[in-house]
């Protein structure tokens, strides 16, 4: 579908075999069943004036299958680089990069995502050549709606729905393509409160409906945090702590509340 980038087809990342891929997870403590992996992920760009710039250094993490996890750091860290990277859209200068398939990017934009007249032709999208039967398709359709808590939009027109509801159908989309992996871009930047928390809910909701669903999401929000399996802080290229939210929410809150101090100290 190509309202959302849906990656069904090998790219030229180089993956990770299973054994190595075990290997990372042992060694990341995400047991055998990791859905994404990086390991030792590199990027950098050319400037103009020939140089390199780095924007990636040695980045590695894991997720494991079923989970919800959250990417944050400050602006410009690189967090939508590497969920780039791990959706196939970039590809590393170096470094390995293992994601469940099909895997799904969904963009920042709510106007970005959705490109049918309907809700329900919006959602069937994707499955246009996938030789399901009609009524395949409509099932399919609906438990992917029920997923994201718009059953009862089916037939509602696209222009009619707010930001948030935007985003859940695309994620329905993905849904009803058995999409494996979510990377979800900052999904909740051009959302007004309510929004955010439905799409979030939305997410969590699919994964516990479905085991074999995992989430990256983007966030800078902290309260999003409450509702993470798991997360990774970044800094300038690097990840700097990859596990339990409320350790990484401590974590940024320190670094906040020494950020103030000194600010009001100087
Ligand atoms: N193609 C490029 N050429 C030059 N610089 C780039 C390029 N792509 C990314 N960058 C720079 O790399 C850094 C990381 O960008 P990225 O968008 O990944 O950060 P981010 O953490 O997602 O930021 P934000 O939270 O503001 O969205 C930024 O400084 C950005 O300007």
């Amino acid at each position: 579908m190509n309202h959302l980038c849906n990656m069904t087809s090998p790219t030229s990342l180089p993956l990770l075999s299973p054994v190595r891929s075990n290997l990372l997870s042992r060694v990341n403590g995400s047991g055998d069943n990791a859905a994404i992996e990086a390991r030792k992920v590199n990027f950098s760009v050319t400037t103009r004036q020939g140089g390199t710039l780095p924007i990636l250094t040695n980045c590695s993490l894991a997720i494991p299958s079923g989970q919800l996890w959250m990417l944050l750091g400050p602006n410009g860290c690189g967090k939508s680089t590497l969920l780039k990277i791990l959706a196939g859209l970039l590809t590393p200068t170096n470094g390995k990069v293992f994601v469940k398939r099909p895997k799904n990017y969904v963009f920042q934009n709510p106007d970005h995502q959705v490109v049918m007249p309907t809700v329900g032709a919006d959602v069937a999208f994707g499955l246009g050549n996938s030789g399901f039967s009609s009524k395949e398709v409509r099932s399919k359709v609906l438990k992917a709606l029920e997923a994201v808590g718009m059953s009862d939009y089916m037939q509602r027109p696209i222009q009619t729905l707010s930001g948030g509801q935007k985003q859940r159908v695309a994620i329905a989309g993905a849904l009803a393509e058995a999409c494996k992996v979510l990377l979800l871009d900052e999904l909740t930047t051009f959302l007004d409160e309510s929004d955010q928390i439905g799409v979030i809910k939305a997410v969590k909701n699919c994964l516990d409906k479905s085991e074999d669903v995992t989430a990256l999401w983007v966030t800078h929000r902290l309260e999003e945090l409450e509702y993470a399996d798991g997360a990774i802080y970044m800094e300038d290229g690097r990840v700097i702590k990859h596990g339990d939210p409320i350790r990484i929410m401590g974590l940024i809150r320190a670094k906040q509340s020494s950020y103030s101090n000194r600010i009001n100290s100087s």
